[in-house]
C-alpha cells in the first residue's frame, strides 16, 4: 500500500521541443490518460502544449518526477503519432520537433468559443428613438442576430444595438459557430469527360474503392485535364465518407483550384496555409479533426493536420520542388504523403506534367500506377520553337530577340496575351562599377546584390540585406559609374514598355506583391483578360489556367543549365514545359518561344520536340549510370559556424569519423556498392547570414539502411559545440 503511495502512476508525454524520447510526468489523482490525449506539462520554467505517447514510461525518482498539468480537449490519433515518429526517423529530427508541426495550433486545444449573438427578449425601452425602432422592426424576427450584421441591416451605429442590450429589450446569445465550410457533394456537377479522361477516372476510383494503400500517377501533357481526371477520385472518397487533403505546391494557386472545386462539389473546400488567421486555423484544425471539414487544400504544412477519416491524399504538381522543406525538420511533402497513406491504409495520387524521374521510375517499375493523358482536352499543344540566340539574339544592352519581338506585337495586336519568363527577381543580378571594377557583395553572404529598381534598393536574396542604391561608386568615389549587369524581370519590363508603349504590362514576382490576397487578385485580372504582357518569375510557371494567353517567351532558357545541381537537366525541362504548357489552353495556336544559347541541348531538344519519353529515358539512363536517385541514395551533411576554420576543422573531424557501411550480411559494401563520402567541400553558397557552410554528400546504394549508418556515424563524430549546427537531408533536393 505505501508503495503505491510512493510511486505515483506516471505517464510518457512528448514535448514539443528538440528531443528524441518521450519524458516521463505524473498522472495526477482523479486523471485518465491514454496515448494521444492533449496535455499540458511543466518544461523547465514553462507550460506546454505537448501529447501522452505510446510506450512504457522511463522510471524516474520520484524526487524528480514532475505532474501532468491539464488535460485538453484534444486528440492526437494512433495514425498521427505513427507518423510523427516515421517521419522523425526517416529525416533524422528529433521526435518533439516533428510533433510541435503537429501542435502549432495551440488555441484549437481549448474549449471552443461559441459566437455571441443578440435576440429579441424583452418590451420596448420607455425611450424610443427612430434608429431604436428600425432595430426593432429587424429583430422582430425573433431570430439571433450577429451584433455588427444587425446594426447595418438597420442602418445604424453599434451603440443603438448596444443600448438596447442594456435597456433589456436585446438578450445576449451564445450560438454554436457556423461550419468552417460547407459540406461538398459528390455528384454536384460531374463533368463530360473524353474516353481517355473516363478510364483514367476509372482507374483512380478503382484505387480509392479498393480502400488499401496504393500510389498511382496521373501524368499528363499541360492542359489535359488531369484535375478534372482526379476530382472523380476526390468525389468517390467523399461518396465513402472519407475526408479528402488535396497538397498545391504554390498556395497563390489555390484561387483557381478553389473556384474549380466549388464548380464541381457544390462548396469550397478549407484551405491551410500560412496566410491565414489564427482564428480560422483554430476553427479548421478542429474541424478536420472532428470531421466537420471534409476536403482541405492546402501547403505541405496540412500533412500535419489530424484527420478524423482520412481516405486520400493528392499531391498535384507533385514534381515541384516546393514540396521539400529545407528549414528545420528537412522533409519532402511528397514523398511523406505517401508514407501518411501507408500509415493509414489508404491511396495517394501524384499528379504531373512533368513527373519527378523518382516517381517515373516507381511508376515504370510498376510499383505506382500508371494513368496517362497523352492529349489536351479541347485545343491542341503549343507550337515550341527555341530561338538560337548566337544568330539571332538581341541588339546589344536588350534582352528581347527581334523574334520575340515580333511575335509578341502579332499576338497582343491579335487581341491575346503573351507573357515573358525569367526566373530572376528584380531588375539585375549584379551591380558594378565601370571604373573601377568594384562589385556589390552582401556583407553576410557569398552572394551578389541584386539591383531591385522598384524598391530602389540593392538587396540580398539570402538574407535580405538591403542598401540604398548609391549615386557614386563606394570604392572609387566616382559619379554615374555603376552599371546594372543582366537581367532581372523589372529590367524586361523597362524594355517591353519601350517597345510596346501602348500595352497594359503586369510584372509578377514574390518581392512585389504584399499579401496572399493581392497576388490573387492580379491572377484574376489575367484570367479575365484585364492584361496584354505578362512579365513574371516561376510564380507564373506553376499549374495555372489563363484562357487568353496565346505565346510564351522564355528569356534565358540556359539558366538552370550551368548548375552542378544533379537534377539541372529534369528541372530544367519540367520548368520549360511547364512554362510552355501555359499557352493556348483555350483554343489552338499557342505558342512557345525560347530563347537559347544551346539549342542543341537534349534538354532545348526534347522541348521542341515534344519527345518527353526521349528525355525521361536519357535522364534516367544517366541517373542508373551513375548510381544517382532513385537508382542510389543520397544524404547531405551541411555544417556551419561563425568561421571558416571552425565549420571546416568540425567537417573534417566528421569526415574522419565515417563508420565502415556493412551490407546485410555482415561484411563491407565494395566496388560500386559502396557508400561514399564526398567531401567535405565548402558550400557553393559558402557564407549565408554569416554562417560559413561546409557540405558533405553520402552516396550509398539503393537498398542500404542509410539512417541506421547516419545515426552510428554522428554517434562516433565528436559533439558539435559553441556556434557550430549540422543539418542532415536525406534525399537532397538542393545542392546550394
Ligand atoms: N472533361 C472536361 N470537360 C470540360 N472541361 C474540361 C474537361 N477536361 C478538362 N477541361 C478543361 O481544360 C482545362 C485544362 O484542364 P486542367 O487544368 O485540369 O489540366 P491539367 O492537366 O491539370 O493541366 P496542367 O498540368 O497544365 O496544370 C481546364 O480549363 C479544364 O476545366
Ligand atoms: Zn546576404
Amino acid at each position: 500500500m505505501t508503495d503505491l503511495l510512493e510511486k505515483p502512476a506516471t505517464v510518457s508525454v512528448l514535448v514539443p521541443v528538440a528531443v528524441e524520447r518521450p519524458y516521463t510526468y505524473a498522472v495526477p489523482a482523479g486523471m485518465t490518460l491514454a496515448p494521444g490525449d492533449v496535455v499540458v506539462v511543466p518544461l523547465g520554467p514553462r507550460s506546454v502544449l505537448a501529447v501522452v505517447w505510446d510506450g512504457a514510461p522511463d522510471s524516474v525518482p520520484a524526487k524528480k518526477l514532475r505532474s501532468v498539468e491539464d488535460k485538453l480537449d484534444g486528440h492526437i490519433g494512433e495514425e498521427m503519432r505513427r507518423f510523427v515518429d516515421w517521419l522523425a526517423d526517416y529525416t533524422l529530427s528529433h521526435r518533439g520537433t516533428v510533433l510541435r508541426m503537429v501542435l502549432r495550433v495551440p488555441d484549437a486545444f481549448g474549449p471552443e468559443k461559441p459566437v455571441m449573438a443578440v435576440r429579441l427578449a424583452g418590451a420596448a425601452p420607455e425611450r424610443m428613438t427612430a434608429a431604436r425602432t428600425r432595430v426593432l422592426e429587424i429583430a422582430a424576427d425573433g431570430l439571433a442576430w450577429n451584433k455588427g450584421a444587425l446594426a447595418q441591416a438597420a442602418g445604424v451605429g453599434a451603440s443603438v444595438v448596444e443600448g438596447l442590450v442594456d435597456a433589456g429589450t436585446l438578450e445576449r446569445v451564445a450560438l454554436p459557430p457556423a461550419p468552417v465550410v460547407g459540406t461538398p457533394d459528390p455528384d454536384f456537377a460531374p463533368p463530360v469527360l473524353s474516353d481517355g479522361q473516363a478510364d483514367a477516372a476509372a482507374r483512380l476510383r478503382d484505387a480509392v474503392a479498393a480502400d488499401a494503400f496504393a500510389v498511382a500517377l496521373v501524368e499528363g501533357v499541360t492542359g489535359a485535364g488531369k484535375t478534372e481526371v482526379y476530382f472523380e477520385a476526390v468525389a468517390e472518397a467523399l461518396r465513402r465518407g472519407r475526408q479528402v487533403l488535396v497538397l498545391v505546391p504554390e498556395i497563390s494557386l489555390t484561387t483557381q483550384f478553389l473556384d474549380r472545386f466549388e464548380a464541381r462539389f457544390g462548396t469550397r473546400p478549407a484551405e491551410w496555409h500560412s496566410g491565414m488567421t489564427p482564428r480560422l486555423r483554430e476553427r479548421t484544425w478542429r474541424g478536420v479533426a472532428n470531421g466537420q471539414v471534409r476536403a482541405v487544400v492546402g501547403a505541405r504544412s496540412a500533412l500535419f493536420l489530424p484527420f478524423a477519416e482520412p481516405g486520400l491524399i493528392v499531391v498535384d504538381e507533385e514534381h515541384d520542388p516546393a514540396y521539400k522543406q529545407e528549414e528545420g525538420v528537412i522533409y519532402s511533402a511528397r514523398d511523406m504523403a505517401v508514407v501518411r497513406g501507408m500509415i493509414g491504409g489508404f491511396p495517394v495520387i501524384l499528379s504531373s506534367a512533368t513527373p519527378s524521374i523518382e516517381t517515373r521510375a516507381n511508376a515504370e517499375r510498376g510499383r505506382y500506377i500508371h494513368v496517362k493523358l497523352p492529349d489536351r482536352f479541347g485545343a491542341s499543344l503549343p507550337d515550341i520553337k527555341a530561338i538560337d540566340m548566337r544568330a539571332d539574339g538581341a541588339p546589344s544592352g536588350r534582352f528581347l530577340s527581334p523574334v520575340l519581338v515580333d511575335a509578341i506585337k502579332e499576338t497582343i495586336a491579335g487581341g491575346e496575351q503573351a507573357l515573358l519568363f525569367l526566373n530572376r527577381r528584380g531588375y539585375a543580378p549584379l551591380t558594378l562599377c565601370r571604373k573601377c571594377g568594384f562589385r556589390f557583395e552582401c556583407p553576410n553572404c557569398s552572394a551578389w546584390l541584386v539591383d531591385h529598381r522598384f524598391r530602389r534598393v540593392l538587396s540580398c536574396h539570402h538574407c535580405g540585406h538591403s542598401i540604398a542604391r548609391p549615386e557614386r561608386c563606394p570604392n572609387c568615389d566616382a559619379e554615374d559609374s555603376l552599371v546594372a549587369c543582366g537581367p532581372g524581370i523589372e529590367r524586361i519590363a523597362e524594355e517591353a514598355a519601350d517597345l510596346f508603349p501602348d500595352i497594359r504590362i503586369l510584372m509578377l514576382s514574390s518581392d512585389l506583391v504584399q499579401s496572399i490576397s493581392e497576388l490573387r487578385m492580379r491572377f484574376s485580372m489575367i484570367e479575365r483578360g484585364e492584361v496584354d504582357l505578362i512579365i513574371g518569375t516561376q510564380l507564373v510557371a506553376k499549374g495555372h489556367n489563363f484562357p487568353h494567353l496565346a505565346l510564351v517567351g522564355v528569356i534565358d532558357a540556359d539558366i538552370g543549365l550551368a548548375t552542378a545541381d544533379p537534377r539541372a537537366a529534369e528541372r530544367t525541362f519540367q520548368l520549360l514545359q511547364q512554362v510552355t504548357g501555359r499557352a493556348g489552353r483555350q483554343k489552338d495556336g499557342g505558342r512557345g518561344l525560347i530563347q537559347t544559347f544551346d539549342p542543341d541541348h537534349p534538354v532545348m531538344q526534347a522541348i521542341i520536340s515534344g519527345d518527353r519519353e526521349a528525355f525521361y529515358a536519357r535522364e534516367m539512363e544517366q541517373r542508373e549510370r551513375s548510381g544517382l536517385p532513385p537508382f542510389g541514395r543520397l544524404a547531405a551533411i551541411v555544417v556551419s559556424g561563425r568561421t571558416h576554420a571552425e565549420a571546416s576543422g568540425y567537417a573534417r573531424a566528421l569526415a574522419r569519423a565515417v563508420p565502415r557501411a556493412d551490407n546485410a550480411h555482415g561484411s563491407e559494401y565494395r566496388g560500386a556498392d559502396a557508400v561514399r563520402v564526398l567531401g567535405p567541400a565548402e558550400a557553393p553558397l559558402a557564407v549565408v547570414r554569416g554562417r560559413h557552410r561546409f557540405r558533405l554528400l553520402v552516396k550509398a546504394p539503393r537498398g542500404f539502411d542509410l539512417q541506421g549508418w547516419l545515426r552510428r556515424w554522428l554517434a562516433r563524430a565528436p559533439t558539435a559545440k559553441g556556434g557550430l549546427r549540422v543539418s542532415i537531408d536525406v534525399d537532397p533536393v538542393s545542392f546550394l
